[in-house]
């Protein structure tokens, strides 16, 4: 029977990246958005490699939502045996720069919506015996950056999130990693490098390359990067890695 993996912010960027690389592993993709359009042009695409593709609209970071997404996803298909946590926000500004309300949003968005994710999909998993859980984090799951501190401090979370989750549901043969990219090329990092060159002073694309600098392998990091290691984990060769959080990020040196 053909598997079925949920990725969610999957209408640009790394998610799309990962939806279409799980299609192209022969999953059928459920591409859930908060873009509508976006959503349904991904799925479009997934559909064109010959697999079945739903597009759903939902805000994961409201609990309801979250819940209606997986409903909608498991009535159409029979099983949900991947959620791809990948939808996540970046705010770029000093701590002291934060409003409290802006790091309320990005824990919802960023934190909020794994802890929703897995606890809607766990029932389905369990009941069916198997089910890997793969989210997002970052290198600021390993290292804070300056001028992304909250940010940092949601990808550390993840990682812990991760961890325990993966001791939680290892007795329902559940897996929960996490894949933590460096510098993806991606509108993410066109609004950061936008915001850092402005705090800087810089010219525009500036910054960016001063990260990519630091990358041993010499580039910036693509969305298919991130997707072969994706692609990894949703597949049962990584079946005896669990609450691991991977970095893939073509060698940065933090020295
Ligand atoms: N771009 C990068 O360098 C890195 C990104 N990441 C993480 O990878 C994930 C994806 O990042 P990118 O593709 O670069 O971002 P992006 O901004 O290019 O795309 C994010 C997608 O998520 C969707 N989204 C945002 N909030 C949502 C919500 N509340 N509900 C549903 N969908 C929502 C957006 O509509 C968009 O399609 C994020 O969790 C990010 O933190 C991690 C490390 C590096
Ligand atoms: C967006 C992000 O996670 C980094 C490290 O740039």
């Amino acid at each position: 029977m053909t598997k079925t993996a949920i990725v969610t912010g999957a209408g640009q960027g790394i998610g799309r990246g990962i939806a279409l690389q799980l299609a192209q592993d022969g999953f059928n993709i459920v591409v859930a958005d908060l873009n509508e359009k976006t959503a349904a042009t991904t799925a479009t695409e997934i559909k064109n490699l010959g697999v079945d593709s739903l597009p759903l609209v939902a805000d994961v970071s409201d609990e309801a939502a979250f819940n209606q997404l997986v409903a909608e996803a498991h009535e159409h298909f029979p099983t949900i045996d991947v959620l791809v946590n990948n939808a996540g926000i970046a705010q770029v500004a000093t701590i002291e720069e934060t409003s409290a309300a802006d790091f309320d949003k990005i824990f919802k968005i960023n934190v909020n919506s794994i802890f929703y994710g897995i606890k809607a999909v766990a029932p389905i998993m369990r009941a069916q015996g198997s089910g890997k859980i793969i989210n997002a984090g970052s290198i600021a799951s390993h290292q804070g950056i300056e001028l992304l501190g909250p940010y940092s401090a949601t990808k550390f979370a993840i990682r812990g999130l991760t961890q325990a989750a993966a001791q939680e549901l290892a007795k329902d043969h559940i897996t929960v990693n996490a894949y933590a990219p460096g510098i993806v090329l991606t509108p993410m990092w066109d609004l950061i490098d936008k915001r850092m060159s402005e705090i800087h002073n810089v010219p525009i694309g500036a910054s960016r390359d001063k990260f990519i600098a630091g990358i041993a392998l010499g580039r910036g990091e693509t969305p298919q990067d991130v997707a072969g290691l994706v692609s990894f984990l949703a597949s049962e060769k990584s079946d005896y890695i669990t609450g691991q959080t991977i970095i893939v990020d073509g060698g940065i040196n933090y020295s």
